[in-house]
């Protein structure tokens, strides 16, 4: 489970709110009486001040520990609703509260100065690291995130699903976004693992309906969507498509609101809605007609046409093409150069080139959401769904 905090337009990313607010918890809420045995109301203080100066990201587990420390300690055991289903982020903070049981807030204190006594000192003896070394960042289930010559690179890591978007990709990419956009890596780069750039919206994500029926399940998505495309929008520094393989539904729209795109001549760009039953997303009714003109974006949006990764190239959808024999090191190689360039240039640029459209895209992103929301519940989509899930049948 992912858990960082969100600011700024970025914060309208699913549900988050609440662990920023409980991770930066202020200290004038504490009420708690020094004891001979734990730590004082002060140590607890400071300890909750220190958390917020960290070096390092001590990652979403030890997080989630410390949200249900801070709360076990300040209000005493979990005695608030269990979150829904798909509210994952508060259920996973409600769980690690409710995992304590009956710890004496007392104990709970202590236990929360010393887990931070202990991150400090590990942030502190590993800040002597150079800062550059590749780490693998942990607390992600479906992505595998390295930060490396300042390119923080976001892998999609379900191969064996094709990288399939489930509700957790949605949510931990929207929180790789939000990390990305504060680290200090200059370039963010998306790539898939396996043979698969992405097979998009993951079709499972259609079965698991909540108490309020489908048409909440529809509500739900359309949140989703809306938010986890408005990241894109807003995200303010130079983002790269590494297309390592087929991609299809809405890993292809979002394309349009890269800036670059790289792509191996065994990938493949297919946005079959019609055939799904459902409508284009990821701002390309807007973001594909510009790009390509409305003949082609009409062909792969409406009619569902597959471009080879020549044809993508040829439509501007993609920046280059290289062979997949050297894919990964031509594009490591080019990228590993720009990302030595100046950080505040690049950002400044394109917070030039893309502010003027900013607007526009988060109202493009509102309708598309809200027009999928009522076609999910239409029989063609749900048709084709089924179709798939219990034939699997084949785009
Ligand atoms: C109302 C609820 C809303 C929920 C949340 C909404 C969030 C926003 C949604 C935004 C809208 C997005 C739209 C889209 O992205 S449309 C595109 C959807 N994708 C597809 O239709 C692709 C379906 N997959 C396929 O056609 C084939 O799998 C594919 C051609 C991609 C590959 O075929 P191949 O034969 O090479 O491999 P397999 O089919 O054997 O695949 C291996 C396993 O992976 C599973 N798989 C692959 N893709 C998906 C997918 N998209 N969804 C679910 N599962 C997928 C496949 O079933 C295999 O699984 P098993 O090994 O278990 O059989």
């Amino acid at each position: 489970m992912a858990v960082v905090g969100l600011s700024g337009r970025l914060a309208r990313c699913y549900c988050l709110r609440a662990v920023r607010s409980s991770l930066c918890v202020p200290a004038l809420q504490l009420h708690v009486s020094k004891t001979a045995m734990g730590a004082s109301q002060k140590d607890f203080e400071s300890a909750v001040n220190q958390v917020k100066l960290l070096k390092k990201d001590p990652g979403n587990e030890v997080k989630l520990k410390l949200y249900a420390l801070y709360k076990q300690a300040t209000e005493g055991p979990c005695n608030t609703p269990k979150p829904g289903l798909f509210d994952l982020i508060n259920k996973a903070k409600w769980d690690a509260w409710n995992a304590l049981g009956n710890l004496p807030k007392e104990t709970a204190r202590q236990n929360y100065v010393d887990l931070v006594s202990g991150l400090r000192s590990s942030s502190d003896s590993s800040s002597q690291v150079k800062p550059e070394a590749d780490k693998k960042q942990a607390g992600y289930e479906t992505l595998v995130i390295t930060s490396e010559d300042h390119i923080t690179k976001i892998m999609l890591n379900r191969p064996a699903k094709k990288n399939a978007l489930n509700t957790q990709m949605y949510q931990e990419i929207m929180l790789a976004l939000e990390a990305a956009s504060k680290d200090d890596s200059t370039i963010t780069v998306f790539t898939g693992s396996g043979d698969y750039y992405s097979s998009g919206n993951d079709l499972t994500n259609f079965t698991d309906i909540p108490p309020g029926g489908v048409e909440e399940k529809a509500k739900n998505g359309a949140i989703l969507l809306r938010d986890f495309v408005d990241c894109f929008i807003d995200f303010p520094k130079p983002l790269v498509a590494v297309v390592n393989g087929p991609a299809v539904g809405i890993s292809v729209t979002i394309l349009g609101l890269f800036d670059l795109v790289y792509a191996s001549d065994r990938a493949t760009f297919h946005t079959p809605f019609s055939h799904l039953g459902q409508t284009p997303e990821g701002c390309s009714s807007y973001t594909f007609p510009k790009i390509m003109g409305l003949a082609k974006a009409v062909e792969m949006l409406i009619f569902g046409k597959k471009l080879t990764a020549g044809e993508a190239y040829a439509q501007g959808l993609v920046t280059e093409v290289f062979p997949d024999s050297t894919f990964e090191k031509e594009v490591w190689t080019r990228l590993k150069a720009y990302s030595k360039l100046p950080r505040n240039a690049m950002r400044i640029s394109k917070q030039i080139i893309r502010n003027h459209e900013k607007e526009k895209l988060h109202a493009i992103n509102a309708e598309e959401s809200s027009i999928l929301q009522e076609r999910w519940l239409s029989d063609e989509c749900v048709n084709a769904v089924m179709n798939f899930l219990s034939q699997k049948a084949k785009l």
